[in-house]
């Protein structure tokens, strides 16, 4: 397990990070979102070694993290560290070189990599003759070329058409191992929704919520949507001392139970109209987002 505890990084004088703390646990695809500027990029620079802390510890299993962990992290910088001029193929054996494997395991791995992300044929092309979609999966298979035992990526998804999302996130989910733990920023609440079991939400340098999806969304109150049948009003559930209707419009309605269960709320419901339908929502993770940062 990856962890940081109370990171804050102060530049002159301002504080752009302030004692955050959370962990990144292994096996599980933790998304790292809030708003421009709110420490993500910052933060996960400071894991990988790149940006010293002003102040806390990132630890792995327990112990502080060294340069001989840190070179075993898959990292996928912000501002991407690929070299436009460099064959794929060529650069990816680079990156494999560097991180301690012969030629012949890096070419063979490259050309995997590339054949599952669609770009085997590329592989003598120069970088910058890809487009830049392209290049970014050239960039993901980059951070996995040594196939490491944790992933940090900044903006991996960002800019990428569904389709090169959709192979992207098929590759990564072969690739990421029950002992490897994974974070990766994102705006596309979305896509993190879809891909994420943990969650990290920072807002202007501090943290404000993390845990598994689950658990955030459990955190409030569960809301139910009621349809009514019969031409009946949903705005009479108000009179239901047992709910609190949040949103009435014609036959529908969205309510907290706010005294008993789901099943008494309903039997309630049922004596007092038709139900055609009863249902527990979903709260949106942007919702849970917007939420957490208001
Ligand atoms: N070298 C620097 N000197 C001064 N301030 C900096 C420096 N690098 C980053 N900052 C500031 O730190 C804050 C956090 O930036 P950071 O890039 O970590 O945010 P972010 O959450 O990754 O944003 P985005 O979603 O826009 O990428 C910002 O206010 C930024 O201006």
């Amino acid at each position: 397990m990856l962890s940081v505890r109370d990171l804050t990084r102060v530049y002159d004088t301002t504080t752009v990070l302030d004692g955050v703390s959370f962990d990144v646990r292994p096996g599980r695809m933790t998304g790292f979102v809030g708003a421009n500027g709110a420490g993500k990029t910052t933060t996960m620079r400071i894991i990988v070694g790149v940006l010293a802390a002003t102040r806390g510890s990132v630890t792995w299993d327990g112990a502080p993290i060294g340069a001989e962990q840190r070179r075993r992290i898959g990292y996928m910088p912000e501002e991407r560290g690929l070299y436009p001029k460099m064959k794929v193929l060529d650069q990816l054996v680079f990156f494999g070189r560097l991180h301690g494997m012969d030629t012949a395991a890096a070419a063979a791995r490259a050309h995997d990599l590339l054949d599952r992300l669609g770009l085997d044929e590329r592989a003598g092309d120069v970088l910058e003759t890809l487009s830049l979609g392209n290049q970014q999966r050239v960039q993901i298979a980059a951070a996995l070329v040594h196939s490491p035992d944790a992933l940090v990526m900044d903006e991996p998804f960002s800019g990428l058409d569904p389709i090169a999302v959709d192979s992207m996130v098929s590759l990564l989910r072969d690739e990421v191992s029950p002992q490897m733990p994974v974070l990766f920023s994102s705006h596309q609440l979305e896509l993190v929704e879809n891909l994420c079991d943990d969650l990290v939400i920072l807002s202007r340098g501090r943290l404000v919520a993390s845990g598994a999806v689950d658990d955030l969304r459990g955190r409030h109150a569960v809301r139910y949507r009621v349809v009514l049948t019969g031409g009946a009003d949903a705005g009479t559930l108000r009179d239901v001392p047992q709910l609190s209707v949040l949103d009435a419009q014609g036959a529908e309605a969205l309510v907290e139970i706010i005294d008993g269960t789901p099943e008494k709320a309903l039997e309630i419901i049922q004596g007092t109209a038709q139900v055609a339908e009863f249902a527990r929502v979903v709260r949106p993770l942007a919702q849970i987002y917007r939420e957490a940062v208001r």
